[in-house]
């Protein structure tokens, strides 16, 4: 079936492209790049190809498949899988707030920490295997290389760091047609909590907002690459040098369901950060507090700096 795309005049994102292979080797030229981009807009692509990653992109398209199967369970099913926690088990729509005023999320999430939720246990090779790699990826490249570039900060980024792999189902609610896309939830926008996502998805969907912009910009699905953003922690670590970018979802296609597959990497819990706000916090401390705010009210979403990471406010560079 051929991917829905965004109306016509919408606006796409330019995005840069970070090659892993270069980074791996230790290019200079490739570090610098990223740090550039980290600083400037904390949103990139990283170009996957090749024979050394190849395997996370074939994973990839085979733990796509099993969320097709997964998240078409019957609710009952998938809720036992419901632990009510933000690191693991299965979140229903609606747990959140959707884009639009008023709205709730109609994303559904599978999430895995340390244990795989019992419904996809049974290809625990393959998740496993993904899992890993993710962690490869997100570590040992972008990581890595923004910790030896920013020496002068060494501090927190030093710290271990553990990472979440969190399956995610944009479900088009089925009386969706009758609605209008206007309606429809999707995701709420906000900065992720932690220091670097690796994000997989072959559908349309996600909108960034430049830093320092008002403009609500659509990020291309790109084959062979993974979508790579900076988050609060990492942002805070660098001393709020790195953007972490404010992102959403919004429906593209009154008929399509979306896919997403995001790894999380955070720092350990204890690591200390200070927030936006020039509070002395614990990694895990902004971690709850921030996904507890994204079920709160639009209202009292919009009295606090915590959602957007404070990153409404950065003026633009240039
Ligand atoms: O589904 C997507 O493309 C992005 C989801 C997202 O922003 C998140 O899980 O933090
Ligand atoms: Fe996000």
């Amino acid at each position: 079936m051929p991917i829905k795309t965004p109306a016509e005049n919408s606006r796409i994102a330019t995005l840069q492209t970070i090659d892993f292979k270069r980074l791996m080797d230790r290019d200079v030229t490739e570090q610098k790049k990223l740090l550039e981009l980290s600083i400037k807009d904390g949103f990139f692509y990283l170009d996957l190809q090749g024979p050394t990653t190849g395997k996370i992109l074939e994973d990839k398209a085979t733990v796509v498949r099993v969320m097709e199967w997964y998240f078409a369970l019957p609710e009952g099913e998938k809720m036992k899988d419901d632990r009510g926690s933000h690191t693991h088990g299965y979140k229903p729509p609606g747990t959140f707030t959707g884009y639009k005023k008023g709205s709730r999320d109609c994303y559904e999430t599978l999430k895995h920490s340390e244990v795989l939720p019992g419904a996809v246990k049974a290809r625990s090779e393959l998740f496993e295997s993904f899992i890993g790699l993710s962690h490869f990826v997100t570590k040992n490249a972008p990581r890595e290389s923004l910790r030896r570039i920013v020496l002068a900060r060494p501090s927190s980024i030093r710290r271990a760091s553990s990472g979440r792999q969190t399956f995610q189902h944009d479900a088009c609610p089925s009386p969706l047609p009758q609605q209008g896309l206007d309606d429809g939830m999707g995701y709420n926008k906000h900065t992720d909590i932690g220091s670097i996502t690796l994000l997989f998805t072959e559908q349309w969907g996600l909108q960034l907002q430049r830093p320092g912009s008002s403009e609500w910009e659509f990020v291309a699905p790109r084959d062979g690459h993974a979508i790579i953003n900076i988050g609060d922690s990492l942002r805070f670590l660098s001393g709020k040098l790195f953007s972490s970018c404010l992102h959403r979802v919004i429906p593209v296609a009154a008929d399509e369901d979306r896919y997403s597959i995001a790894y999380f990497l955070r720092p350990e819990n204890a690591a200390h950060l200070e927030d936006t706000e020039g509070r002395r916090i614990k990694a895990g401390e902004w971690h709850d507090q921030k996904y507890a705010m994204f079920g709160e009210s639009h209202e009292k979403q919009a009295m606090s700096n915590m959602l957007t990471g404070g990153m409404e406010k950065v003026p633009v560079t240039a």
